[in-house]
């Protein structure tokens, strides 16, 4: 934004209307849709602000842990946090939702395969599932990322459908959450936070959402910018990694090890070239830049190009273990890491994940191990290494402390013949 028009919008909130007036009152009865990576530590952090907090999930599971006090989850600050009191007295999970002030909604919006198309089928689940207890004065806030115009497309018609005229009556605002997984709570509070909304008091009750527990500023804007500016990021990220990904095949190519290279050039002022590694995973940079093609199919072709550099890096690194492997007769392989980056126990689209399927899939007898993955989980890598006595170690994600015990065995691998390759991406927030 560079009209001097939207400057003005981009400022903190103002405050709030005074006690007397319904409309700019504080949300403080919030009904979380969807308590997952996303949603929960929303809903904890704003149980233990005070606000009383409905957290809804479809997964019955979930929502007994929640209740019982006893999540499964990676983040130390938001585990401490589900037992505080207030939290305790605040919070409470269930199956269905519930009447509230305002209704978050952080549900899935994956893609349908093969195709790639947005997947909206939980957003418009979660939004039926909360019509029943709608009322005027309320709002509905988006924090899941949402293709361009899903608000006015698809969100706005389902209220007006059921009888709501959007910002007369309900409020409906957009703010995509925008926290680095390995990163949550710092991210949570300290990150600036963009809201569209489909009018100023749809904008500014939302941000009383935010504000108990918000270090960072917020910015208004409208609902197609806030789900444009989401998608951007991403896109601007995994465009990024493609690029520094691109600049090491060329290097392979050259048989020259482009990170020296990558390093010298990021010595220039206005440079700043990513890590080159085995491909992008995650929740959302495989996803996301395939919603705006989605919308524009046209004026795509760097961002699906991109897609599709950083989608064939598994690829390329199996086929270098695969040469690797060539010289052992009846391998044994131990692959350390499965998460889709460093410090995550998350191991949606990851890469690594890929790598041991297609390793697996040409007949090799793999081991794989991920000292954050449960099912994947080991205690001590030399125990490892006895136990599983490999030909071939395999790192194919650089949490801290694999690397730091693989080195520790470097020369008695050596000596024992054992081929050590490692790739993938150090995350520069390891803690
Ligand atoms: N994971 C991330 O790093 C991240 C970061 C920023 C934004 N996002 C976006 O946030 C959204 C949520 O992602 P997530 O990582 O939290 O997903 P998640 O799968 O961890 O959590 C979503 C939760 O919603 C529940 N759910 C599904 N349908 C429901 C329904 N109809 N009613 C109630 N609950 C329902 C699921 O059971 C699940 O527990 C997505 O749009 C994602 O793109 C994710
Ligand atoms: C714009 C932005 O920052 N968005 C973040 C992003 O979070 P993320 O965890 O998905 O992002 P990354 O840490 O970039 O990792 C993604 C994959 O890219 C690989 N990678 C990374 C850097 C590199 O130099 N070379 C690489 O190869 C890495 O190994 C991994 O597989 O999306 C979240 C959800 O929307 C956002 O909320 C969050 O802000």
């Amino acid at each position: 934004m560079t009209s001097s028009e939207n400057e003005s919008e981009l400022s903190g909130p103002s405050g709030l209307g005074g006690p007397g007036d319904p409309v700019l009152d504080p949300v403080e009865d919030i009904v979380v849709i969807g308590t997952g990576f996303i949603g929960l530590p929303l809903a904890l952090l704003l149980a233990d602000h005070g606000k009383r907090v409905v957290g809804v999930d479809i997964d019955r599971n979930l929502v007994r842990e929640i209740n019982d006090g006893t999540l499964n989850v990676d983040e130390d600050e938001l585990q401490d946090l589900l037992t505080t009191g207030p939290v305790e007295r605040n919070l409470e999970a269930r199956t269905e939702p519930t009447d509230g002030d305002a209704f978050v909604i952080s549900v899935p919006t994956p893609l349908t395969e093969p195709n790639k198309s947005p997947d909206l089928s939980a957003l418009e689940a979660a939004l039926e599932s909360i019509q029943p207890y709608l009322e005027p004065g309320d709002l509905i806030n988006v924090e899941s990322t949402i293709p361009p115009l899903t608000c006015e497309e698809t969100i706005v018609p389902f209220l007006e459908a059921a009888g709501f005229e959007p910002g007369a009556d309900v409020q409906l605002a957009h703010s995509p959450e925008r926290i680095l997984p390995g990163n949550v709570f710092d991210e949570l509070v300290g990150n600036d936070r963009v809201i569209g909304g489909i009018d100023e008091t749809s904008r500014r009750r939302a941000a009383s959402i935010y504000e108990p527990f918000l270090e960072g500023e917020i910015y208004y804007t409208d609902l197609l910018s806030a789900e444009l500016c989401k998608l951007m990021e991403n896109t601007f990220r995994d465009v990024n990694v493609a690029l520094a990904n691109e600049f090491a095949l060329i290097g392979e190519e050259l048989d020259i090890d482009m990170s020296n290279v990558i390093e010298l050039a990021n010595r220039h002022p206005r440079v700043d070239i990513l890590q080159p590694g085995i491909g992008v995973g995650g929740h959302c940079l495989p996803i996301d830049p395939w919603f705006l093609n989605e919308a524009d199919p046209e004026h795509t072709n760097l961002i699906t190009s991109a897609r599709r550099i950083n989608d064939k890096m598994p690829a390329v690194a199996t086929q270098k273990i695969r040469r690797a492997l060539a010289s052992h007769a009846d391998p044994t392989v131990l692959a350390f890491g499965a998460a889709y980056k460093p410090s995550v126990d998350d191991c949606r689209n990851s890469p690594a994940m890929q790598i041991v399927a297609d390793l697996r899939d040409d007949g090799y007898r793999v081991h794989h191990y991920d000292r954050y993955v449960d099912e994947l989980a080991y205690d001590d890598l030399p125990s490892v290494l006895e136990r599983e006595s490999p030909d071939v170690v395999v790192q194919l994600v650089p949490h801290e402390r694999t690397v730091a015990a693989l080195e520790s065995e470097r020369s008695r691998l050596a000596d024992a013949g054992v081929d050590v390759l490692q790739f993938g991406v150090e995350n520069p927030i390891e803690p």
